[in-house]
């Protein structure tokens, strides 16, 4: 799962929670409001629990989780706040606001949650010493520390939970998906990936390919230099790699010495070209491992999306016949497949008529 949509499960998850609390608890207090002639409360309680019950429907359903999560509590919160200065509301319900940096720092994340709260809660308090400031009991010093104190252990307490919560997923997040020798993605990411940029390829039509790359004699750097001098070798191709594809390229270390990169909006013959080019910056790159110089080659098999294969599977394993076929004709070269040779040949013939 992509770190994004693994956060926005987890979003989705919570407003879920929300929203059914939010159905329940609005439902029962317009029970009890209808009775005692707050018909107006009543009927705002009635619409909120209306409105989350919709939302719980669309929630199911919608990519849009994070936008939801704001819309949600925008409007729940300003219907709190509505009901909180009514004149007829009583002092007691103002507990409520201590639950609003717990719900906004769930539903919003660490930096949305603080400054709502902050908005909101403050809003909350300033209507709370305007309607009940002329009642001396309910603005005594130690009502105002409890109330106070409460509100900013609330506050604190939730957004601290959020901020490590969110780092620990972050880092969590890293460790799953990238390689931690050269920073590279891995597998896992390279999978994600592909589902998407494959989900595109099909939705517009664009093309992509995919590289597969294996150092040469890569063994030889580790039994002559040492493991160390094979590891600096790895990370200097991953640079070399970052520093001539584009930012959208997908750069991923698969084990060992072999690597796959995926070019979005990249035809096959465009494939080729471009691991030429990465083959000849390899072939001129001087790696410095303790005062010495190492040089080395890379093998590149290229595979087309819809030529090649429909699958991620599929196309690994026709960039790998490449790639063995580079290796078996003798290494620091790139092989494509028939069709995209024979792109590349008679565009070739073409420049030399012209
Ligand atoms: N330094 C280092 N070496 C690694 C790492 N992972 C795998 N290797 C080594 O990579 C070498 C791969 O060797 P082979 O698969 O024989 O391939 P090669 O020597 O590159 O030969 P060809 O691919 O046929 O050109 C092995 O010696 C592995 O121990 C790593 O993370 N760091």
């Amino acid at each position: 799962m992509h770190p994004y949509q693994a956060d926005q499960e987890h979003r989705r998850a919570v407003l879920q929670a929300m929203l059914l609390v939010t159905i329940v608890s609005a439902l029962l207090f317009a029970a009890l409001n209808f009775p005692d002639g707050m018909f107006l409360v009543a009927w705002i309680q009635v619409a909120l629990a209306a409105f989350a019950a919709g939302l719980l429907v669309v929630v199911r359903r919608t990519q849009r989780v994070q936008a939801w999560c704001l819309r949600f509590m925008l409007v729940l919160l300003s219907a709190t706040i509505l009901l909180l200065s009514r004149p007829d509301i009583s002092p007691y319900a103002f507990i409520w606001l201590l639950v609003i940096p717990l719900v906004t720092h769930l539903l919003l994340g660490s930096r949305l949650g603080l400054w709502l709260s902050l908005g909101y809660m403050g809003a909350g308090g300033a209507i709370y010493l305007y309607r009940f400031g002329a009642s001396p009991e309910l603005v005594r010093v130690e009502v105002l520390a409890n109330a106070v104190i409460a509100a900013l252990t609330t506050l604190g307490m939730s957004h601290f939970y959020e901020r490590t919560r969110e780092r620990s997923e972050l880092k969590l997040t890293r460790l799953a998906t990238v390689d931690p020798l050269t920073g590279l993605a891995n597998r896992a990411r390279l999978i994600d990936v592909f589902h998407w940029e494959q989900a595109q390829a099909r939705r517009k039509g664009t093309p992509l390919s995919l590289l597969m790359l294996d150092l040469d004699r890569f063994k030889r750097i580790n039994d002559e230099h040492g493991h160390e001098a094979g590891d600096t070798v790895l990370v200097a191709f991953a640079r070399m790699l970052e520093k001539r594809l584009r930012e959208t390229d997908l750069i991923s270390r698969f084990g060992g010495e072999e690597f796959l990169v995926l070019l979005n909006n990249t035809d096959g013959k465009r494939a080729l070209a471009i691991a030429e080019e990465l083959r000849q910056s390899l072939e001129q790159l001087a790696i410095e491992h303790q005062g010495k110089i190492l040089k080395l080659t890379v093998s590149i098999g290229v595979a087309e999306y819809g030529p090649d294969g429909m699958d991620l599977d599929a196309l690994s394993r026709v960039a790998d016949e490449r790639l063995y076929q580079a290796k078996a004709k003798g290494r620091n070269r790139v092989c494509g497949g028939p069709a995209l040779r024979a792109g590349v040949e008679r565009e070739a013939a073409a420049d030399a008529t012209s």
